[in-house]
């Protein structure tokens, strides 16, 4: 019994597992993301996973810092209130948001191959932003951060491009490209969270959680 709920925790095959930390809480992570649930549990917490359905259109004046916030926080609060109320009172909610930006200008997943070579050819040869908010919402309090990391890209032909388009890596991806996937070879440079990148930073997102009490492998503090 013990083994197979630890096989249906690691394996993400249940959400309805409800892991109950000391402090009587349980974590819940507010994603329809692989990267994000790996990287979380890369670090050993118990969680649960719940996605979040909500309107990711940009507002005409927000910035990308603000946008990325507003949606990390508009996820977690979702998924906080579908909850059943009550287990709102004893729940916590992790949600993240990724962007990739360039001279102000917000990428985000392509819809088609002439969108993604559009994206792909605007950060050719050039050096962009990586924004990825996270938030953690309860019942009474919302805390969140946005962290910024640089990327440049070596030159990209149309050629290339093409033929990243058909390996289907970028169709799910902010800035039509992951990082840790075959697009690693386009990046000569990174100043900042490769993690974050990914979709959830690490040091910042264990940091966030110590604070509210939840321990992972080792202790964050
Ligand atoms: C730039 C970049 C983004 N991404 C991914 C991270 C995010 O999953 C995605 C950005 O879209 P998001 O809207 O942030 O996340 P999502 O729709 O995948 O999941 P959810 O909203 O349910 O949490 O792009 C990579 O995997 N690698 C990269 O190098």
């Amino acid at each position: 019994m013990a083994q197979g709920l630890a096989i249906a925790v690691n394996n993400f095959m249940t959400d309805s597992i409800i892991n109950t930390i000391t402090s009587g809480q349980q974590l819940i992570l507010a994603s329809q993301s692989p990267r994000r649930r790996e990287l979380l549990t890369q670090l050993g917490y118990q969680f649960t996973v719940r996605v979040s359905d909500i309107d990711e259109t940009v507002e005409a004046t927000e910035t990308a810092h603000d946008y990325v916030l507003r949606l990390a926080k508009l996820k977690a609060q979702h998924v906080l209130r579908l909850l059943p109320k009550a287990e709102q009172a004893n729940s916590h909610v992790l949600g993240s948001d990724t962007c990739v930006v360039l001279n102000g200008q917000i990428l985000g997943k392509p819809v088609n191959e002439a969108d993604c070579l559009k994206t792909l050819s605007l950060l050719s040869n050039n050096q962009h932003q990586v924004l990825t908010a996270i938030t953690l919402a309860s019942q009474t309090s919302v805390q969140g951060q946005v962290i910024s990391t640089q990327v440049t890209f070596k030159a990209l032909s149309k050629a290339e491009i093409h033929a990243y388009w058909l390996t289907g890596e970028p169709q799910d991806k902010a800035g039509s490209y992951g990082i840790q996937g075959i697009a690693g070879q386009f990046v000569k440079s990174i100043n900042g969270s490769y993690s974050a990148v990914v979709g959830l930073p690490l040091y910042e997102t264990a940091q966030l959680l110590a604070k509210a009490g939840f321990i992972g492998a080792i202790n964050a503090k």
